[in-house]
């Protein structure tokens, strides 16, 4: 039986130190204070970073022989191309996949996430939103196996942030890890990991890993409300 998951395997590198992890096949949020190592951890998961000691894994293969997609916390600043076209379909382009197939996806990618009246605009007249959409379009066009999201919704309004989360959810990418300061975004993951001091504390099913946070500032406000009204 294929075994669908990413794993980490005794980790230390910088401030990480994580002995053995898995994480599931899904939409995973990462959580955690300023400086606890959330990006040095995106950094490993995207390939961006190599571990000085221990392995990543995605499905038993090793990071570096998959299709990874990453998205920063500024998208806007990766953007080179005049036309929000030729931003989208520039990946596919850059790997000499036949011009058809590859209008056919771009197409295909902005219908899924909302952007098909931004196709023929200028890439530098649109909303701080619309370009966190571009900049996700760019990574997903190329059908990444691994979609790591550093924190792009910090700029996007709670609705923004939650239409992107579901738009991905539909996009078939096997792990979405996002790094998110929304825990109301985080607390509707698939599997949550809350990371303090380079390690991870908590991980599970949000409802689970909120349980050991209720006295502190990541707990949901709405979750925090309701249990005031009750
Ligand atoms: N080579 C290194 N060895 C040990 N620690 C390091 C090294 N390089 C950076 N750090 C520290 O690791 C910590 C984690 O940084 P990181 O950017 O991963 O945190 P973060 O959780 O993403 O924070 P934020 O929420 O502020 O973006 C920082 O305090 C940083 O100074």
């Amino acid at each position: 039986m294929k075994v669908l998951m990413i794993d980490l395997q005794n980790i230390k590198h910088k401030i990480l130190d994580i002995d053995n992890f898995q994480i599931p096949k899904g939409y995973t949020c990462i959580i955690g204070e300023n400086g606890s190592g959330k990006s040095t951890l995106l950094n490993l998961l995207s390939g961006m970073d190599l571990s000085e000691k221990g392995s990543v894994y995605v499905n038993r293969r090793r990071i570096r022989d998959i299709n990874v997609g990453y998205v920063p916390e500024c998208p806007e600043r990766q953007i080179i191309f005049e036309l929000v076209f030729d931003e989208i379909i520039s990946p596919l382009r850059f790997s000499f996949v036949i011009s058809d197939e590859a209008s056919e996806k771009t197409m295909a990618i902005s219908k899924l996430l909302g952007i098909t009246h931004l196709l023929d605009k200028k890439t530098f007249a649109l909303s701080g939103g619309e370009k966190a959409f571009v900049s996700l379009a760019v990574a997903i066009v190329s059908s990444p196996e691994l979609l790591i999201l550093d924190e792009p919704d910090s700029h996007l309004d709670f609705d923004t942030a939650g239409k992107l989360m579901s738009v991905l959810k539909k996009s078939g990418t096997d792990y979405v890890i996002h790094c998110t300061q929304n825990m109301e975004i985080a607390k509707t993951a698939d599997f949550l990991i809350y990371m303090e001091k380079g390690r991870i504390k908590f991980s599970g099913h949000p409802e689970t890993v909120f349980k050991n946070l209720k006295n502190t500032n990541f707990f949901p406000v709405m979750w925090r409300l309701e249990e005031i009204v009750g």
